[in-house]
């Protein structure tokens, strides 16, 4: 298999109702995109032009050397040529056949490349003890992993993940998430990942496109495109830094551990954390409260220190919202208009951030 040497790239219009799909996108070759946005963004609309499944949109939709679309040409490649792994929201599977039936399906066809580690997969996903089990047997967690080592063992060129967790209850949805993380190191092919749960889009995306009302309103890395202050309103609960660091310490006493990172270190909630681990934690712009001072008496964990970059309205009239320098890492605060009036604060002032260790739980 060769792996594309350019990402995908998608200029696509389409009408479907009320919604005017008109999207510019440019993927990376590698990696997760999560494809982000309020409900009726048109998020799933985009993922299914961009596999072929609407064939009344226009423009072009290329894959490295690849063109799958272009409507100037009357190029139409069928989705089953363009290579893809399709995960749905509700798993589309053969459900009287046995969950080794289902995953050799693609495999098979794909005449068992040597590349794919069918065994690693299955063990990956905790398929193992359910090889001979019938689909229909499965509860909804079980055929969603089924459905997804499928897609994976099929030798696709893309994934595309449409919502992937949302049907799942929260233990299924915490298991598979943790599967997907696992999965991301050892990802050979890019993966566009549609979500509306930006927890889900934090532990996962490489690169995020944000969409709203059809459009895309910004496209970058996680904490570029969060920490955006000229966003709509709509992702509004969704703006917020993601900090990225390593485990420096765990307190199993109080079940906290300390994550070093640019701006300092963080206390946060312990899940079974390792000692030198990577992690990624979202803080919500909301979760945030400045003050002028460090402050002595606070039942908040986290103080870290900042200068202000910039503010600027936060789209609701009473609120603002503060970009925060830490040493390098950009923080974001949603605060009222009243405090920073009340505190006085202008771009370039020295503040401290205080966020709740509990505000970071996984
Ligand atoms: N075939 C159709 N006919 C009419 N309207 C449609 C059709 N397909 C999609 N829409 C409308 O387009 C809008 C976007 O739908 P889409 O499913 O792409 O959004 P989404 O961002 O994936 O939303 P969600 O997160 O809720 O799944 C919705 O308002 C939907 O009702």
């Amino acid at each position: 298999m060769t792996e594309a040497a350019h990402g995908l790239d998608a200029k696509l219009a389409l009408r479907r109702g009320a919604l005017v799909l008109d999207v510019d996108i440019a993927l990376p070759a590698r990696g997760i995109t999560a494809l982000f946005g309020p409900s009726g963004a048109g998020k799933s609309t985009c993922l299914r032009a961009i596999a072929g499944l609407e064939r009344d949109g226009v423009g072009r939709v290329s894959f490295g050397h690849d063109v799958w679309q272009d409507s100037s040409r009357r190029i139409f490649v069928p989705p089953h040529r363009r290579r893809l792994g399709y995960v749905f929201q509700e798993p589309s599977l053969f459900i009287h056949h046995s969950v080794a039936g289902n995953l050799d399906y693609g495999y098979r066809r794909a005449r068992r490349p040597a590349h794919l580690d069918r065994e690693g997969m299955i063990d990956r996903f905790g398929l193992r003890a359910l090889l001979d089990r019938r689909v229909g047997t499965l509860s909804g967690g079980e055929r969603q992993r089924v459905s997804m080592v499928r897609a994976l063992l099929s030798d696709p060129a893309l994934l595309l993940f449409d919502e992937p967790l949302s049907a799942l209850d929260t233990t299924a949805r915490a298991d598979l998430l943790g599967c997907l993380e696992r999965l991301h190191g050892t990802l050979r092919v890019p993966m566009i990942y549609v979500s509306h749960n930006i927890d889900e889009v934090v532990r996962l995306a490489d690169h995020i496109v944000l969409l709203d009302d059809g459009h895309v309103v910004a496209q970058g890395s996680p904490q570029d495109t969060l920490t955006r202050l000229d966003l709509p309103p709509a992702l509004g609960e969704a703006l917020g830094s993601v900090v990225e660091g390593a485990v420096s310490g765990i307190d199993t006493h109080d079940q906290l551990i300390e994550l070093a990172f640019a701006g300092g270190t963080l206390s946060l909630p312990y899940h079974g954390e390792t000692i030198g681990q990577s992690m990624r934690c979202r803080i919500a712009a909301r979760d945030v409260v400045l003050t002028r001072e460090r402050q002595v008496s606070t039942s908040a964990l986290n103080q870290v220190a900042c200068r202000i970059v910039a503010m600027a309205d936060a789209g609701v009239s009473s609120q603002c919202l503060v970009q925060l320098d830490a040493s390098g890492a950009a923080l974001l605060a949603r605060i009222t208009r009243r405090s920073w009036h009340a505190l006085g604060l202008s771009a370039g002032d020295e503040v401290w951030a205080q966020v709740k260790a509990v505000a970071l739980g996984a």
